[in-house]
């Protein structure tokens, strides 16, 4: 991999500070790059069972050759989407308060997006708020969830509802890190890089050409090619970025990053978040066919023509993801735990549905009837 590229996300509102993405080889080890947001004495690395015995130590003694002093410690969770619980959560809590954490104290997620989400809800609550600084190890983390500010706890009802928008003092993407991440993590990173493809004309900057490039890059990605991967890094960062930048709290068009994820979280949910250790599918995993259900349902509506979804599909299917619900899993289930999904107001849900050539949009008062229909497998292209 070569250089290092640097996305900034510059607040438009004055209520949310700007930060910088850095993405490059070797940025575990670069002290001063990640000491250089450390603002007071205290910091607690934040882990996970998998991520901390491989880069939690050189990321420590990076910190403490560029920052002598900094009271640091760690602490590590079990793997998996189903530890993102308000019990692990209150756990970082108790590490913050027995490091002695002041408020200016900082958080470092070092991991995939479940450590991003949860260390960052911490501390988005610690004293009212601290610094968090997020170094995503995962592809996921590095294209999406490191950046923007979500973050969350599931709980036993739905996904990340309980949560706070916290965006991070800066992110640090070491994408050598990639080289350890297993082929399936990989590939569930690649769902939410396809998602910004498949919405792509409707996010700015304009670069509705990254689906072509996806489709003619789907081996060097799943190879794990160290440019290619940069490169999708990058360009997702800056789709990412450029949307949280003009809509940080989700109240436009922010919604469309949600492209999937109704009947992703559902699906993820009703399979009582089993993806990771489990025989459930993983987050990346239930948004891929959650991409391709809101396909089907955006077809059946008449938004999009009836071989909208083919294209999708078959990238998703290339890059090894499922596009099919998984069996054992009940239409109305599924579609009452869609009830609490966070787009969803009084009036009912809302899908970000598209037009099948790269246009998403926020649609309301989408019948029941039609959303069975695509989840019992009715409509032709569901
Ligand atoms: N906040 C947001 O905007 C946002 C966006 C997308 C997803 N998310 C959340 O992110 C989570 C999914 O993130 P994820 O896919 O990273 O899952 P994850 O955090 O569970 O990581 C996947 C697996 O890979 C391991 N891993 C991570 N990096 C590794 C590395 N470099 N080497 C070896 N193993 C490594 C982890 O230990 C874990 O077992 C979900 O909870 C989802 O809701 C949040
Ligand atoms: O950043 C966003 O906005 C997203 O929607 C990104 C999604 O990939 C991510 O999974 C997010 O956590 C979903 O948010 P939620 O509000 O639907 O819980
Ligand atoms: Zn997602």
């Amino acid at each position: 991999m070569s250089g290092i590229a640097t996305v900034s996300v510059a607040a438009t509102a004055s209520s949310v500070p700007d930060y910088t993405i850095s993405i490059g080889p070797g940025l575990l080890d670069d002290g001063a790059l990640l000491a250089a947001s450390l603002r007071g004495r205290h910091a607690l690395l934040v882990s996970d069972a998998n991520v901390a015995p491989l880069y939690a130590q050189r990321v420590e003694a990076a910190l403490r050759a560029a920052r002598p002093g900094l009271a640091l410690s760690r602490w590590v969770m079990p793997a998996g989407e189903q530890e993102k619980t308000l019990t692990r959560f209150g756990e970082v809590l108790d590490a913050l308060a027995a490091l002695g954490a002041t408020r200016d104290a900082s958080v470092i997620a070092l991991g995939g997006g479940v450590v991003g989400d949860l260390a960052g809800f911490a501390a988005a609550c610690w004293m009212r708020g601290i610094d968090v600084v997020q170094v995503p190890t995962s592809l996921l983390a590095m294209v999406d969830s490191s950046v923007g500010g979500k973050t969350a706890v599931d709980l036993p009802t739905g996904k990340n509802l309980a949560g706070a928008f916290h965006p991070p003092r800066a992110v640090v993407a070491d994408t050598t890190a990639l080289r350890s991440l297993p082929p399936r993590e990989l590939r569930a990173g690649l769902a939410e890089v396809v998602k910004y493809g498949a919405i792509a004309t409707s996010l700015k900057p304009d670069d509705g050409a990254f689906l072509d490039w996806l489709e003619q890059h789907a081996d060097a990605l799943l190879g794990c090619d160290d440019a290619v991967l940069a490169e999708a890094i990058a360009r997702c960062c800056r789709f990412k970025a450029a949307v949280v930048a003009r809509d940080p709290f989700e109240r436009g068009d922010r919604a469309l990053l949600n492209f999937g994820h109704t009947f992703g979280h559902a699906i993820e949910t009703e399979q009582g978040y089993a993806g990771t250790i489990g025989d459930g599918l993983n987050h990346g995993e239930a948004v891929a066919v959650g991409m391709v259900l809101a396909a089907g349902l955006s077809s059946a509506l008449g938004l999009a023509d009836a071989s909208a979804g083919d294209r999708l599909r078959s990238l998703l299917q290339r890059l090894g993801l499922p596009v099919t619900i998984p069996d054992g899993l009940d239409p109305l289930a599924l579609l009452a735990r869609m009830r609490l999904d966070k787009k969803a107001d009084a009036a009912g849900l809302r899908f970000i549905l598209w037009d099948g050539r790269g246009g998403a949009s926020v649609v309301s008062g989408v019948a029941d009837d039609a959303v069975l229909a695509v989840l019992r497998g009715e409509t032709a292209h569901a």
